[in-house]
């Protein structure tokens, strides 16, 4: 992976008010199709973490290699190579809206977030669906994705139920999760949808979502992975 320490990707503005949304689900629900829809009306910043993974994975470098073959089988990378990607992707874009798609997945993926980025989100939009619709979604997608394939496909189902699920739990508890049925057309999807991210809107005002006392996340990222 390119080395962030020899890039300027600069860091959040001091007082901005920076607002994340999670937004999870089976794969095949709907994520990407929603947070298409979602920038389009709302003027989030959409950062899918498996499409940073798919552009990563093609540098021809031993992490390109790994991650590549982890996709493959259908199994989680390494957190702080997600989170890394993530923080960049972040202060490369300078919005402050981001819709984060496709994680957290597992709890490990939780905790990196919040060692290095801990921005609270403002909530984790959770599209559900069956089974038997995601695999059929899957199936028809045609976007060359080497992993949706049948095998490739069961293996995700598993660690989505594994180490997903306890994800969703533990923000339901926490009163932070907003569900809609993804089964939905999407277009009716997004009417749910719409009514949760106009509730967000009107609350613009509610002071800041960013831990402000955990200081600079670049210099935290920096001191973190790069070392000296
Ligand atoms: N509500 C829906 N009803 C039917 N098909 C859908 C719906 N939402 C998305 N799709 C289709 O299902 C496939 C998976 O959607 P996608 O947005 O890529 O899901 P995810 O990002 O959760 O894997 C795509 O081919 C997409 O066009
Ligand atoms: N937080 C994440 C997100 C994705 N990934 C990897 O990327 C793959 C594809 O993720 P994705 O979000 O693009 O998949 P969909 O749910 O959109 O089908 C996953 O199956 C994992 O191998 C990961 O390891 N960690
Ligand atoms: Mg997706």
């Amino acid at each position: 992976m390119e080395d962030a320490t020899k890039n300027h990707v600069g860091s959040f503005p001091p007082g901005k008010k920076i607002t994340v949304v999670f937004v999870l689900g089976g794969p095949g629900s709907g994520k990407g199709t929603q947070c298409a829809k979602i920038v389009d009306q709302f003027g989030f910043t959409h950062l899918s973490a498996g499409d940073l993974l798919r552009e990563e994975s093609k540098s021809n470098t031993e992490q390109g290699m790994m991650i590549k073959n982890i996709m493959h089988e259908g199994k989680l990378v390494p957190s702080d190579i997600i989170v890394k990607l993530l923080l960049k992707a972040m202060l490369q874009s300078g919005s402050d809206k981001f819709l984060i798609d496709g994680f957290p997945r597992n709890e490990e993926n939780r905790q990196a977030y919040e060692k290095i980025i801990n921005i609270e989100p403002e909530f984790i939009l959770f599209v559900e669906c069956p089974k038997e619709e995601l695999e059929r979604r899957i199936l028809n997608r045609n976007q060359g994705r080497d992993d949706d394939n049948i095998d490739t496909i069961r293996r995700r189902f598993d660690v989505f139920q594994e180490a997903t699920l306890p994800v969703v739990q533990y923000y339901e508890k926490r009163g932070k999760l907003r569900r809609v049925d993804g089964a939905k057309s999407a277009d009716a999807v997004f009417e749910d949808v719409k009514a949760i991210f106009s509730e967000i809107n009107t609350q613009a005002n509610r002071g800041s979502s960013l831990s402000r006392a955990q200081g600079n996340p670049l210099k935290r990222f920096l001191d973190l992975f790069c070392g000296e």
